[in-house]
Parts: C-alpha cells; structure tokens; sequence
C-alpha cells in the first residue's frame, strides 16, 4: 500500500523500531528559547551530559523580549533571568544563539525557515507548540515538552509513538480578499479545537498549491489549535523556490541532489488517510473569532452565535462562558465589535508578506481615534526587509506603531499587553483568556482585517473601506 507523505518522512527518520514501543526518530533540526530551555539544560548538567548535536542546534530569543527600548536593560526580573539563564547555558554547552539586537533573531518559527534550515522531508522539533509551522516545507515538525528537549538535546533522538493521518483536501480558488488565515480559522471552526487529536494534518487541494510559503506557514502554524500533532504540505516549486539559495539551503550539486529527493516526497496516489475532510474554497469568507477559543469563528459578515443554537451540551456552556468574558451578546453583528487595540504580528502572521499586506490596506489611511496599533514583524530580517519596502513609514504614517521583532503581544510575556477589559483584533493564533493580558479580551483575524480594522475601529475587512477613509492621516482627523 502507499504511503502518505507523513509516514514516509517518519520511515526515513527511524534509528530503532521494536515492537510494542515507540519509534525512536532522528531529529534533523532541534529549536530553542528561552522559555522551554531551562530545566532540559539543567538536566543535562545534572546528568554531566553534552548536547550530542551542536550542529543541529539553534537558539533565538522572543517570547521575553521586550519590543520597545531593546538597549536598555529589561525591566521585568523574570524576562532578564530567563533570557541570562538562555545565554548562560547556549555558550556554557556550545549552541548557537541569536540575541535580543543580533540581526538573526526573531520569532523561533521565523528564524528557522528564514535561515533555511528548514527544509523538506526533515524532522524538526523544538519545545513550542507552534513548531507546526514548518510542516509549510514538507517537514514532520512539531512541538515537545521540556523533558524531550533535554532528551533531544542529549541524543538528537526522540521516541515517538504512532500517529493517525489525516487529509484537508481545500479545492477551487480563495475569492479575493480571502487569506490563508481566514482558511484555518474556517478549517478550525469547522473540525474543532479536538478534530485533530492524535493526527498529522496533510493540507493539499488546488487553494493550498496556489499560496505562498508564508501563507502555507500561516496554516500550518495554527494546525496545533484544531489539537494536531503536526500539519504539513508537500514540498513544490513554490517551496523550492523559497529555500532556493537561503544561508542553510544545500547549493551546487548538494542542491540538485535534495530537490531530486524533494520531489519524492508526496502522498502516493495509492495512500490511505484515517480521515478526510474537503473544504470548497470558493465559499469562504474572511473569518475572524468571537470566542475564547480559536474554534470559536464565524465569517465577519454575520453574528455572535446564540449559545442556545449548539446541541451539544459542552459546546453550549462554552459559547455561553466566552460570551460573558468576551463581553458579547448574542446576535451582535460582528462588524459592531468596537476595538482599542490591533496587532499585527507574531509566528502566524508576522512575515513579510503580512506586513506588506496590512500596510496596502492601511496606506493612506489613519489608525481610528482611540484604537492604537502594534506592527510587530516577526524577525529583525523581516523589519530590515520592511524597512527597505519603506512600510515602517507607511505604518508609522497611519499613526501605528512600528516595533522591534519578538513574540510581542501574542502572548503576555512581555511588556505588550493588554489592560483588563481591553479587546483586541489580533494576527495572532491563541484567543484565550487572558492570552494578551489578564481579563485582555481577543479577537484573532487576517492582516488585512486588523488594518481595516485599525482604520475604522470596529471588526472590519478591506471592502467596508470607502474613499472617505481615505488620504486621512492621524493629523488631519
Ligand atoms: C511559551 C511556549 C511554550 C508557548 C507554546 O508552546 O506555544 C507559546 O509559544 C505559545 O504560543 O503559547
Ligand atoms: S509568536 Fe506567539 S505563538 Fe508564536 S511562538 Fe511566540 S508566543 Fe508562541
């Protein structure tokens, strides 16, 4: 029987296989911060051990950094400790890092496909749910505890157990001003935040060859919320023309020998998935969140659902629960919800690309009064890329603010947060309570939305912008 691209990476990554027992795979590429890092390098320390594969292993800095004011010291005492702790252990056993100011640092998960070290068919792993971004190349990538990073750390060896498979096959072509964010947010609310347990995701379908690699990072970074293992896309033309002379892609004949095997590594006609779901990509809409839950979606043209409507119990309560914090009512339209603040930013939508698609909605235009906005781009490279293109100047322009690369405000682990009760329309992934902030209330949506959103102040998209929006700056409003 074939096999489906999942199963042949893991088969070409086993060192020993055993009956009864897990898989103990290779890891090809080992991601850390400053947040998961800590105990595995104590542990290590402990146990007198050495990281196997210093080669393999590569640090950034980003969930503690603060996004304003970076040559100063850090103000909060367990931001400054965790980032030390980072630094101490990465030159104590040997890893390359990438620090708070170093032209390299940047979200993990931007870091690494930036670099090229990324690549298809390879195992990458690294102790942050959101590794499931860079199953975008072809790559068997997901997120570990704190024991497996110092398990990986020792070995460069993880034992696995087996995994189900399942395919969201998305056809036919995104209507305009549809993004790669709306689709998973609509793939979510439709299989829920549990539909993926225990699976590897394939996404294929005509809709998912025609995007980007920062678009396909965007879906398969939010692959974790439907509860997958992992997500993945065959590597193609358009992946390899990405890593296509990146810092750590292969070159010369090393080059042509990968994307021969590159090519390889595909789902066999012949292949069986445990689950199939088809998504018909003509109908979808923007898609934005009105819960606390990424589940928790409806298209921006219609309404905070009426909890009464679920028949499933848990459902219901749920609804009922994230209406109350979120401070919503039924039957509200979605285009009504005022905001205070916008994000533009992190893992899932703080790449080039998002930048440049915020900034073409946002140009021009002026942040609405009382709203503020935070474009933070994903990496140093991405701001230096965007610096270059000249959008700091138009954000800045619009009255938002342009910050330095980091997490930022898509979790509270740093200085950018929201106030209790404030409510954001945010690129991010997570919408949980107090994600932004304790008692910060989200709404997660596309680039496109939040700088529509930051033009008018309430949940919008680039179509419900008039001319009257237009040539404003912060100064003539
Ligand atoms: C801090 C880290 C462990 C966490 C994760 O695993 O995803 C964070 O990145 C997040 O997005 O919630
Ligand atoms: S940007 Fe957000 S989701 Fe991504 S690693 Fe940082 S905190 Fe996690």
């Amino acid at each position: 029987m074939g096999r489906t691209l999942a199963e042949k990476v893991w088969d070409d990554h086993v060192v020993t296989r055993a009956e009864g027992e897990p898989d103990l795979l290779f890891i090809d590429l080992h991601l850390l911060h400053e947040v998961t890092s800590p105990q595995a390098f104590d542990g290590l320390r402990k146990a007198g051990r050495t990281v196997r594969r210093t080669d393999l292993t590569i640090a950034t800095e980003d969930h503690n950094t603060p996004t304003l004011d970076i040559d100063k010291p850090i103000a909060d005492p367990v931001s400054r400790t965790q980032l030390e702790t980072l630094r101490r252990n990465c030159a104590e056993f040997d890893v390359r890092l990438h620090p708070l100011g170093d032209v390299e640092q940047g979200v993990v998960h931007v870091v690494g496909p930036q670099l090229g070290l990324t690549q298809p068919g390879t195992t990458v792993v690294c102790g942050d749910s959101h590794t499931s971004t860079h199953g975008a190349f072809g790559a068997l990538a997901f997120g570990i505890g704190t024991s497996q990073v110092e398990h990986v750390l020792a070995t460069q060896t993880l034992p696995l157990s087996p995994f189900k498979t399942m395919a969201i096959t998305v056809e036919g072509e995104l209507p305009e001003g549809v993004t790669a964010k709306d689709l998973i947010l609509a793939i979510i609310a439709r299989i829920g935040t549990g539909g993926g347990q225990g699976y590897v995701i394939e996404y294929r379908g005509s809709a998912i060859e025609n995007l980007s690699m920062e678009a396909r990072m965007t879906v398969c970074n939010m692959s974790i919320e439907a509860g997958a293992r992992a997500g993945m896309i065959a590597p193609d033309e358009t992946t390899f023309a990405y890593l296509k002379d990146r810092p750590h892609a292969p070159a010369g004949a090393d080059w042509d020998a990968a994307v021969e095997y590159w090519r390889t590594l595909r789902t066999d006609d012949d292949a069986v998935f445990d689950r199939e779901v088809v998504i018909d990509a003509t109908e979808l809409s923007p898609f934005v969140t009105w819960g606390t839950n990424p589940g928790q979606g409806a298209p921006l043209s219609s309404a905070v659902p009426d909890p009464a409507s679920y028949e499933d119990a848990s459902e219901r309560l749920a609804a009922e629960k994230a209406l109350e914090y979120m401070g919503l009512t039924a039957g509200q339209a979605l285009r009504d919800i005022r905001v205070d603040t916008v994000f533009v930013g992190s893992c899932t939508n703080g790449r080039i690309e998002d930048l440049r698609a915020a900034a073409s909605v946002i140009e021009g235009r002026g942040v609405a009064d009382g709203v503020r906005m935070l474009v933070v781009p994903g990496s140093v490279r991405v701001a230096l890329q965007a610096v270059e293109e000249g959008l700091d100047k138009v954000f800045t322009a619009a009255g938002a603010e342009w910050r330095h690369a980091g997490c930022s405000m898509c979790l509270g682990m740093n200085p950018d947060q929201l106030a209790p009760g404030e409510r954001s329309a945010s690129t991010s992934n997570r919408n949980f309570e107090g994600r932004q902030g304790k008692g910060g209330r989200t709404h997660l949506v596309s680039p496109q939305v939040a700088a529509a959103t930051a033009v008018l102040g309430h949940l919008a998209s680039p179509a419900d912008l008039t001319d009257a929006t237009a040539h404003r700056t912060p100064l003539e409003v």
